[in-house]
């Protein structure tokens, strides 16, 4: 076996699993603009697909969360009706498989697709809809998680449905949004509920507010795995021998296999780390925190899990070992049930990696 990296080509052909991925985050430009087009949507700032796509990422690129979120005014803006939402979660499938995702959890705020008449039930079915028909004969598998705006009043209503929907596709759920302001036990109805039910759910935390978001999202409310977490690196003391002493807080985390959603390129974009080189992950992935590499918005972070993953390899050196191991961590940690997960690693991930290792 050779010791070249893993190029962008050869990762784009290992079997990926994607658990941090927003609907309403992934759309095509052309999509959009055509979809603005049929819908009536007159508030896009370019109709021009290619000026479209630079628009996102640039418009992205503001250094705040708040801010990021503001581009997602014009994906919403056209995710309006059934036709709109079958055509953006089937597409999302095909790029998602495209790019060699063999599993996916993709998330969206079922309340913000209802702004002409769609009810809860029937975006949710039209999402459902869409993955069907995207997934069929791709290769590939892919969960919705249905997500509440922190800053509304809807989680209740949002669990309840992602309870209904749990056999037929709904993996679990989330709550997303701006952070700062607006803590995960504002939701603690809703979280309760879904631990009575047995039900799986993530939250962002950890993003653009720090530790007492994570300790909440954990202690309080429960959640399985955490949206980015990058901010745990706070209750990490490096010292000056080089050796890092793990918090209270940290060390739970860790020690409980709890999994972060690690999402670099956007983590640049609202400012939750300076560059790829400095990000959080290279020292989590070494403490052996169960880390997981995810794109967040491909639209708005101009990116692919594939293209994350050619990031990391060129920031921290990482072999095909290293790019297993997120895989695996990220099958692990997948709201699906025990033995499709096993059947996902022993029977796709490890002999997909083995046949690229040997290739190398
Ligand atoms: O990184 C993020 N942090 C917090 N909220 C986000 C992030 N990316 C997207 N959304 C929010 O989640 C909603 C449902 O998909 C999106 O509309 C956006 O407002
Ligand atoms: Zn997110």
């Amino acid at each position: 076996m050779s010791q070249q990296l893993p190029t962008l080509e050869e990762i784009r052909r290992a079997p990926k699993v994607l658990l941090h991925d927003h609907l309403d985050g992934g759309l095509r430009p052309g999509t959009i603009v055509d979809l603005a087009r049929e819908t009536g949507y007159d508030g896009l700032p370019t109709t021009d697909p290619g000026a479209l796509r630079t628009w996102f990422r640039e418009a992205s690129d503001s250094g705040s969360l708040e801010r990021y979120l503001e581009t997602f005014d014009h994906t919403v803006g056209v995710m309006q009706t059934r036709e709109a939402l079958v055509r953006v979660a089937a597409e999302c499938a095909e790029d998602l498989a495209a790019d060699g995702v063999v599993y996916a959890e993709v998330r969206y705020a079922p309340e913000q697709h209802t702004e002409r008449g769609l009810s809860l039930e029937e975006v949710i079915e039209a999402v459902l809809e869409g993955f069907r028909i995207g997934s069929e004969g791709r290769g590939i598998k892919v969960g919705t998680l249905l997500t509440a705006m922190r800053h509304q009043a809807r989680s209740m209503e949002i669990a309840e449905l992602a309870v209904r929907y749990r056999d037929v596709g709904v993996a679990g759920f989330d709550i997303a949004g701006a952070e700062a302001g607006y803590p995960p036990t504002r939701h603690l109805d809703a979280f309760e509920y879904l631990q009575r039910e047995n039900a799986h759910f993530t939250i962002h935390a950890g993003e653009a507010f720090g530790l007492p978001s994570i300790w909440q999202a954990i202690q309080w409310c429960g959640a399985d795995r955490l949206g980015h977490g990058v901010r745990i690196i706070d209750d990490i003391a490096v010292s000056g021998d080089g050796e890092p002493k793990l918090g209270r807080l940290a060390a739970y985390v860790r020690d409980k296999r709890i999994p972060l959603e690690m999402c670099p390129t956007s983590n640049l974009q609202t400012g939750a780390a300076a560059s790829i080189a400095e990000h959080p992950i290279g020292l989590l992935r070494r403490l052996s925190f169960r880390v997981t590499v995810n794109t967040d918005n491909r639209l708005m972070s101009g990116t692919t899990v594939s293209e994350e993953f050619a990031k990391l390899v060129e920031a921290f050196g990482y072999d095909w070992d290293d790019l297993q191991w997120f895989t695996v961590n990220a099958m692990k940690s997948a709201f699906l049930p025990f033995d499709d997960r096993l059947a996902l690693i022993n029977g796709v991930i490890k002999p997909g990696f083995a046949r690229l290792k040997w290739q190398a």
